[in-house]
């Protein structure tokens, strides 16, 4: 549970700081602005193998598009409950298995009538893993929960971390997790949406334990992403702001 990264150093933080004014502005180019040519491949990923044994049914999905999407913080912040609960509608209630290597869990999506298959990665924190995986990411969904101070702290070096290796069109979107959690919040959701809009991200609070905004963080993920790849020049523009501030529930990010 200590595998904090509390002792980033000064010099991280201050690049975060420079991170910070190097995105773009709220009113100028967008985060991401990748418009490929063609749908993202649907390759098998590279490096790790997949957790699909010999034995294993494996059902074949047919999918129009498909991304890479990865949770980012420090460790227990809440990453694999909130892949497990988006895929499988459970919350591992207490209990914390630190993440080991590296798992994926695929979930399609309807998103306006064509499929879209997230990716979605779990890491446990080392250095070695994320180094595979930051230059083929769409997307990277940095978390703090609402308890910790320390992991809210780390949030900017995650983000220059993230300006650092990934691609620089990558998708970001800030969480807020574990919102219900009775300890005391040391992070208010205020102090969560100014951080965001000093970055200039989508923020919200999530908790996997009553399912709040799980669904709706990996949606508006899914169809910013959509957007990407697919938009045709006709179809009305999808702002992941204005979305998430519209469909959120609960909390200082959303409406009530
Ligand atoms: N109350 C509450 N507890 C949560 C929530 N999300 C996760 N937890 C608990 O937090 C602990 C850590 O969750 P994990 O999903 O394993 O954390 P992680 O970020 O994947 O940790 P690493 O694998 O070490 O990187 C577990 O005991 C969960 O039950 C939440 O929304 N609310």
């Amino acid at each position: 549970m200590s595998r904090k990264k509390t002792s980033r150093s000064k010099g991280a933080r201050a690049h975060a700081a420079s991170a910070a004014s190097a995105l773009p502005s709220a009113n100028g180019p967008r985060l991401h602005a990748r418009r490929p040519s063609a749908p993202a491949p649907r390759r098998r990923p590279a490096g790790p193998s997949s957790p699909v044994g010999p034995y294993s049914t494996v059902a074949v999905i047919s999918t129009d598009i498909a991304f890479k999407v990865m949770l980012v913080g420090d460790s227990g912040v809440g990453k694999t409950c909130l892949l497990v609960h988006f895929k499988d509608r459970v919350f591992l209630a207490g209990i914390f298995i630190a993440t080991v290597g590296i798992n994926f869990r695929n979930k399609v999506l309807d998103v306006d009538g064509m499929k879209v298959k997230l990716q979605r990665w779990d890491t446990a924190g080392q250095e070695q893993f994320r180094s595979l995986l930051w230059r083929c990411l769409w997307c990277q969904v940095p978390i703090c929960p609402h308890h910790s101070k320390a992991s809210f702290d780390n949030i900017p070096a995650w983000l220059s971390e993230i300006q650092e290796h990934a691609q620089h069109d990558t998708v970001l979107m800030l969480l807020g997790n574990k919102v219900d959690s009775t300890q005391e919040h040391e992070v208010k959701g205020e102090d969560g949406e100014k951080l965001a809009k000093e970055y200039r991200l989508p923020f919200m609070e999530t908790s996997v334990k009553t399912g709040l905004n799980v669904d709706l963080a990996f949606t508006a993920i899914a169809k910013e992403l959509k957007q990407h790849s697919m938009m045709a020049p006709s179809e009305a523009h999808f702002w992941l702001h204005d979305y998430v501030k519209r469909e959120g529930r609960g909390g200082s990010c959303c409406r009530p």
